[in-house]
């Protein structure tokens, strides 16, 4: 069976008993056999609009050094703050948008300083904002985001274990205190700045009529991402038949994808969500969106899994989805060589950030992008 559109779960549908059982069945459909979905009436269609009104503003500034001021690179080891254009690499592609990454731990890891063995621990950490004065309610606002998609994704999370006949905690224990989003903008580019962006490879997409916004990539911090896109449009999820689907933007809808952290627990049997942004250069909107990644527990390890969650296989459908599994990226976690799954992203972030793994984690930053290991 092919699948050539993304299905629309109604959260809503979920709160009342008579409906409950045929959202389950829908819920479950669309996650193991579809592998993504929409998510309308979530609740937070308030905050949602929020973030969405204020993201121009935070990238709209007089001067490129004010947002400079909280760069990833000087924000610390965490993988949060400013990233300017042509910054980010998605398989092996210079990226083309611009982007703010936050994380919901004001705190640091205590064992990050004396695991030199544990790297993926100085993951954790605050995040930086610009002050009131040059964006208004800039903090406070992606706090209150932050915050709501938590509490939001943790009820996803209770609904996935039920559509599994599972209890509804069962899911739970596999947080992580440190969930991310972002505020992007991808910008409309010039043919000329994106074939120099480019310009030592050839991965422009459809045949040359489309460019990489975000290359094709599985997300690898967490369970669940909930991607809020406004009206333009570019986001693409490659589904069961390895064909790329657009992801034609609903209003006040979020776009579920299944990410790395959900795929292990399912020991692979629910492959992660593959998307990519294209940006098509005849198209002069420039587009924005805030994906939000509820993490998944960076200590789980393999073995974890493999004892704890015996149980949940069984209970996914077979995966139909040879065709995309043939033509699609890698699932770092799935290979044998990383201890946990917070090893496992750091070699993400550190292969995708490299200004941000030189300054940080010379070791590792030699090692995955300099050579060895893939
Ligand atoms: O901008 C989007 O719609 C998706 C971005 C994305 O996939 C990511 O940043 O991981
Ligand atoms: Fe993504």
């Amino acid at each position: 069976m092919s699948f050539t559109s993304v299905p629309i779960i109604d959260f809503s549908l979920a709160k009342d008993p008579a409906t409950k059982p045929q959202f389950l069945e829908d819920l479950k459909h669309a996650l193991f056999t579809v592998g993504f979905l929409y998510l309308t009436n979530h609740g937070l269609e308030t905050e949602a609009k929020s973030i969405l009104d204020l993201a121009p503003s935070t990238f709209d500034l007089p001067s490129q050094e004010t947002k400079n001021s909280i760069s990833m690179v000087k924000s610390g080891p965490y993988f949060v703050g400013y990233s300017a254009l042509g910054a980010e690499f998605t398989n092996k592609a210079l990226d083309f948008r611009e982007q703010y990454d936050f994380g919901s731990s004001e705190t640091v890891d205590p064992l990050a300083e004396s695991r030199p063995d544990q790297q993926w621990r100085r993951l954790r950490g605050p995040s930086p904002y610009l002050p009131d004065d040059i964006v208004p309610g800039f903090e406070s606002t992606v706090k209150t985001y932050l915050n709501g998609m938590n509490n939001l994704a943790e009820e996803f999370l209770k609904v996935v274990a039920e559509c599994l006949n599972l209890p509804a905690d069962t899911l739970l224990k596999y947080q992580d205190d440190m969930n991310r989003m972002k505020i992007v903008k991808y910008p409309p580019p010039s043919t000329a700045e994106v074939k120099s962006l480019n310009k030592n490879d050839d991965k422009t997409l459809h045949n040359g009529t489309a460019f990489q916004g975000v290359g094709p990539h599985k997300d690898s911090s967490n369970l669940f991402t909930f991607v809020l896109q406004d009206h333009v449009g570019g986001l693409e999820v490659l589904n069961s038949e390895g064909k790329w689907i657009p992801v034609t933007p609903i209003e006040n809808s979020f776009v579920v994808n299944i990410a790395q952290g959900f795929e292990a627990l399912t020991g692979g049997r629910c492959s992660a969500t593959t998307h990519q942004v294209v940006v098509d250069p005849s198209n002069k909107e420039t587009r924005y969106s805030i994906p939000y990644f509820h993490g998944v527990r960076l200590d789980l390890t393999r073995e974890d899994i493999e004892q704890q969650l015996s149980d949940i296989a069984g209970r996914i459908p077979e995966p139909q989805d040879q065709k995309k599994r043939a033509v699609d990226v890698p699932s770092e976690f799935i290979q044998p060589q990383y201890k946990c799954f917070g090893e496992a992203h750091l070699r993400n972030r550190i292969v995708s950030h490299k200004d941000v793994a030189e300054r940080w984690y010379s070791e590792l930053h030699q090692k995955y992008n300099n050579g060895q290991l893939e």
